[in-house]
């Protein structure tokens, strides 16, 4: 009985999806729901839009769920950053002590008003299951899911946004033709938690949909600490080669931004933006990306295929197919020593959290690439970006700022010019403003809390150890910063200038301490400096150089 009536339930629900509009009326006039070829529905412009400017505003996200990890530094409710949970200056940052909720211990929040907001609109139903949870919380689609149901259940979504939701692509019938899985165990412990009288099935099925349509929550420049559920975006088809990104701007770092008088209306009603990333033609479909684009095609291809169900088969996964294609028939031993070099580095960097020691042995490991640097294909095509960025991370969690250094500026110089065609993409982004933090740290330009002197002066004696003087260091931050305005500029996330430029007023302050040697020499130097350390021969640091743009 039990049965009939989830699945009549299920067939309603899916009778009045189908009957809701896709989209909120505020896009009609500019953006429109199509049926794409393979690929079910997806959205595309009415009108041509310049890389200039914002394609358009979305609002804060109620359907969303912050990271566990990220929990004790991000307000539950505005969503400011306190810091990026590593040991970096933290320009860009809400410099605010968060509150915590003294129900859960979970939640944190800026000040009253964000915590009275909360509590009425969903943390008072939240509150008492995190306390019973006592820190051990689910991951965040799962509680993206949990607070869905609580809403649902106590009449908090209106019929548009419910519809709305069961209208996404879900792959229910794929999923559940695979029988019983650990999605089911988890939809029980939801329905259980939440003492909801929704059925099991139902619960699953908004875990399918969480998981399709569910999209990062962004922070500015410092990446993911969540998920979020947003109707248009749910909408938006995958290419690895995308033409919009989803921004957060830098108003949305300003304690309760929602209610701030210095900020404007539509500042106020603005949590994220989509932007473009080139200039787009109208009737033109608007694609994103859902993985991280610089990770190996075949690794792009297993995660969309695993979370999202479908076979990429787009340009770029085609043209990386072939590329690889190619070098193994010219070099037919080439993709295996690479292949066998990858499993050695990635051995050493999954020894790290045990043995810090593993660290120097992984970095190592890392330099011995100067073999392959004659193969760009193998960089951007391979594990090759992640093992760097792993290491950067790594290295930072363990305050070794110069290891970090060297793999930062493998991604900035070696993979993203290779990956990256468009002027602003933010995952290169990212990297860039990391990698100025890097330089700070080193150069106790602007430091993390309880760094002295003493530590900044080992700081740079050990980078000088990799070959970098403190001179050549204050040159290269200089000319990257550099190279990060002008990427900005000229693109809908000029926002984000400010933080340029409080990077740019401490160049003004290194420089006028600067050792008495000429420009031009000093940076003949510093690039010298720089080809030594990243092991480039005169001929391939030349082409480096003029490929980065910097
Ligand atoms: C966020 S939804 C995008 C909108 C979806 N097409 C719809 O009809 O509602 C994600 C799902 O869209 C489909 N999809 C997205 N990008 C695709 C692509 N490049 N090729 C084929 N299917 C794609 C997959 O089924 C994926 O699980």
């Amino acid at each position: 009985m039990d049965d009939i009536d989830s699945l009549l339930d299920s067939l309603i629900d899916r009778r009045k999806a189908a009957e809701v509009p896709p989209l909120d009326d505020k896009y009609a006039g500019t953006l429109e729901v199509k049926e794409i070829l393979s690929k079910g529905q997806g959205v595309c412009t009415k009108q041509s839009i310049s890389v200039n400017d914002p394609i358009c505003s979305l609002s804060y996200p109620t359907m969303m769920a912050i990271d566990s990890e990220n929990l004790p530094t991000t307000c539950y409710h505005c969503l400011v950053v306190t810091s990026s949970q590593l040991p970096l200056p933290g320009y860009g940052h809400a410099s605010i002590e968060l509150k915590t909720c003294n129900g859960c211990h979970s939640a944190r929040f800026c000040g009253r008003t964000c915590q009275v907001k909360s509590w009425h609109a969903y943390h008072k139903y939240e509150c008492k299951i995190f306390k019973k949870m006592q820190h051990n919380l689910p991951p965040a689609v799962l509680r993206a899911v949990l607070r869905t149901v609580l809403l649902k259940d106590r009449d908090m979504l209106s019929d548009e946004e419910w519809n709305r939701i069961n209208a996404m692509a879900s792959h229910e019938e794929t999923l559940t033709a695979r029988g019983r899985s650990n999605l089911t165990d988890m939809a029980e412990g939801i329905k259980m938690f939440a003492g909801s009288s929704m059925s099991v099935d139902k619960i699953q099925r908004l875990i399918f949909i969480m998981r399709a349509n569910a999209c990062e929550l962004p922070t500015p420049v410092y990446g993911g600490i969540g998920v979020m559920l947003d109707p248009l975006v749910a909408k938006i088809n995958h290419d690895c080669e995308p033409n919009l990104a989803i921004h957060r701007p830098q108003h949305t770092m300003t304690t309760g931004w929602m209610e701030s008088e210095q900020l404007s209306e539509d500042e106020r009603k603005t949590f994220v933006q989509l932007i473009p990333l080139r200039d787009i033609q109208a009737g033109e479909e608007l694609l994103n990306c859902y993985v991280v684009p610089t990770v190996s095609v075949k690794a792009r291809k297993a995660k969309l295929m695993e979370e999202y169900l479908f076979d990429c088969n787009c340009h770029k996964c085609q043209s990386d197919t072939k590329a690889i294609a190619d070098l193994a028939s010219e070099h037919p031993n080439l993709p295996t020593r690479f292949e066998q070099w990858t499993k050695d580095v990635q051995r050493h960097i999954s020894r790290i959290k045990p043995k810090s020691s593993e660290l120097q042995k992984a970095t190592a490991a890392m330099n011995k690439s100067e073999q392959f640097l004659d193969y760009p294909v193998l960089y951007t095509s391979g594990d090759f970006p992640e093992m760097a960025m792993a290491l950067v991370l790594e290295g930072l969690k363990a305050q070794a700022y110069g290891e970090a250094l060297v793999n930062a500026l493998r991604i900035y110089f070696l993979v993203n010019p290779q990956r990256f065609n468009s002027r602003h993409n933010p995952t290169n982004t990212y990297t860039i403003f990391l990698l100025l933090d890097i330089f700070d740290a080193l150069l106790g330009t602007s430091t993390p809390p309880g760094t002295t002197n003493d530590k900044v002066v080992e700081r740079i004696r050990h980078a000088s150890t990799l070959g970098f003087s403190k001179s050549g260091l204050t040159c290269w931050r200089d000319r990257i910063c550099a190279d990060l305005r002008r990427r900005l500029e000229g693109t809908a996330a000029k926002d984000l200038l400010v933080l340029v430029e409080k990077r740019e007023k401490q160049v003004e302050q290194l420089n006028s301490k600067k050792e008495d040697v000429s420009g031009e020499e000093l940076r003949k130097a510093a690039e010298e400096e720089m080809r030594v350390a990243l092991k480039l021969s005169d001929h391939k640091w030349k082409t480096v150089l003029q490929e980065s743009g910097c």
